[in-house]
């Protein structure tokens, strides 16, 4: 088990590759607490995200958003989903780095456009993909991608598995990661 202070994972990808949802398969696994930024910063905010979009304007909830992943970080010690945009934030950049660094577990839930588009459903409650939701989308996973990579140290592919099988998917991942560091299991 990981000695590392902070969660014992973090969750980062785009909308739909199944962040919030997998988190609570892994927190059910592993029986461990879960938490989610995008509801921090809704508790905070005491409306929903669209809300805060329309209201409020981006860089509120960006920055709101900001402060929900840094006090997640400082007292979370379970399974931490992050919002799909939080990683642009280059204050969130630099602490995930640290924490990878210090060998935290961050999960870039991978998916495509075709396994994404039906999950998501593209509706009103994601801001950031309203007009042409595909496009939309396409377009912040082009532009995220890089980011997503650098910042993780574990990359699953969650194309046609399931949330519960993809939380296995990232234990054997885990469990190889260890082998190879020369733990056992
Ligand atoms: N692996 C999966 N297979 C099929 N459906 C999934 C999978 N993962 C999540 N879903 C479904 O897709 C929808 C979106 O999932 P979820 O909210 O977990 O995505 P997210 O990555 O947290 O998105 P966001 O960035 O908007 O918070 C939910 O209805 C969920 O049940
Ligand atoms: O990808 C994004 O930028 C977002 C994803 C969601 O999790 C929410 O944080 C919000 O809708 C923005
Ligand atoms: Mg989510």
């Amino acid at each position: 088990m990981s000695t590392t202070p902070g969660p014992r994972i973090v969750l980062v990808g785009p909308p739909g590759s199944g962040k919030s949802t997998v988190a609570l398969a892994l927190g059910e696994r592993w029986q461990l607490a879960v938490r989610d930024t995008d509801s921090d910063v809704e508790a905070t905010a005491g409306k929903a995200i669209a809300e805060i979009f329309v209201a409020d304007g981006e860089p509120v909830f960006r920055a709101l958003e900001r402060d929900a992943v840094r006090v997640a970080l400082e007292e979370h010690d379970g399974v931490l989903a992050l919002g799909g945009g939080a990683v642009l934030d280059e204050t969130t950049q630099e602490l995930l780095t640290a924490y990878g660094a210090e060998g935290g577990t961050v999960v870039f839930l991978d998916v495509t456009l075709a396994h994404a588009a039906p999950r998501v459903g593209f509706n009103q409650a994601r801001p950031l993909l309203l007009g042409n939701p595909r496009a939309q989308w396409q377009a912040l996973m082009e532009a995220r991608r890089p980011v997503y990579e650098r910042l993780a140290t574990v990359r699953v592919l969650t194309d046609g598995h399931r949330p519960a099988d993809v939380a296995e998917l990232i234990e054997q991942e885990l469990a190889v990661l260890r082998r190879g560091e020369g733990n056992p299991s």
